[in-house]
């Protein structure tokens, strides 16, 4: 067997595109533009890579977006009084921190201090308990794109084994309650894990997440499994996942690519969510 590939790059243009054509009937009836509002702080260069391509992301299908690019010295007080001046600014719907920030500044406090409502990145701990309860609109990105791609083979999430690598709150732990909320039975492993290729084995559905390149082999993957990488490593100036991909091909029905594959579909779903908190309002 060679696995389909789950191309995540064509499936968040796609996605884009509706969400273009949403946004336009939604200013025609409403008059509202829905916009989204980026923080990015300190001088890490991937972040960098990723803020430019949220900016572009959301010119091209008619989103307003305001960036703020601040230098890794910045106080906490001051990212707090740009959050507060946000979270009152009628035209943003949505607020992003991009992760990670300067170690001197408390990532917790800076990201709870979003409205709830304006947390299009669902890590708000009232966001996360909606999801914990199975309820709530605005889950984390990844996750989303996650799920989006699994239900994009056509195969029912219902009833399968599905096995998460890595408990991180951004991608780990909300993978696992939606992937739940779709029914399947959950296994969460992490570095404590005893035998991982045990747990794999009788995997339907494996979502790796924790950017070690080569941990998933394909002797540890069920015949005809789903696989979704979401692992990122630079290795060599080139972005690797944490599937061995040429070994993963012959034995799964479907895998995403690194890259190509979950990272487009973040920002798709980061749209997606702004898209929704504007019109609740
Ligand atoms: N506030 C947040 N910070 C971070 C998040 C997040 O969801 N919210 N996730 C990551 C970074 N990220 C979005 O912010 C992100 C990562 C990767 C991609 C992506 O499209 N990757 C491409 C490769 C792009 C390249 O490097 O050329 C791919 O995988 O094909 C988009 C967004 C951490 N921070």
């Amino acid at each position: 067997m060679t696995a389909k590939v789950l191309d995540g790059k064509k499936f968040a243009k796609e996605i884009k595109e509706n969400l273009a054509k949403e946004i336009k009937e939604l200013y025609d009836s409403k008059g509202i533009v829905p916009g989204l509002a980026v923080v990015l702080a300190g001088d890490d260069d991937a972040s960098q890579v990723y803020v430019d391509m949220k900016e572009k992301a959301c010119a091209s299908i008619g989103m307003y977006s305001k960036s703020f690019r601040l230098p890794s010295t910045v106080a906490q007080s001051e990212l707090l009084d740009i959050i507060d001046q946000l979270n009152r600014d009628d035209k943003i719907h949505g607020i992003l921190i991009q992760l990670p920030l300067p170690e001197a500044i408390d990532e917790k406090v800076v990201s709870n201090r979003i409205h709830p409502e304006k947390d299009i990145d669902g890590f708000h701990p009232i966001n996360n308990g909606r999801l914990l309860l199975g309820e709530g609109d605005l889950a984390p990105c990844t996750p989303l794109g996650i799920i989006e791609l699994i239900k994009s083979t056509g195969i029912e999430i219902s009833g399968k084994h599905a096995v998460v690598i890595g408990r991180s709150n951004i991608v780990g732990k909300p993978t696992g309650m939606l992937l739940l909320k779709e029914n399947a039975t959950v296994t969460i492993c992490h570095s404590k894990t005893k035998d991982l290729a045990l747990q794999l084995k009788e995997a339907d559905i494996i979502v790796s997440a924790v950017g070690i390149p080569n941990l998933v082999r394909g002797y540890m993957v069920k015949e005809g499994a789903i696989v979704i990488d979401a692992g990122t490593r630079v290795v060599d100036n080139k972005l690797v996942g944490d599937v061995n991909y040429t070994e993963v091909e012959k034995i799964a029905s479907w895998i995403t690519p690194v890259p190509g594959g979950v990272g487009p579909m973040t920002i798709a779903m980061l749209l997606r969510n702004t898209f929704k908190a504007a019109l609740k309002r």
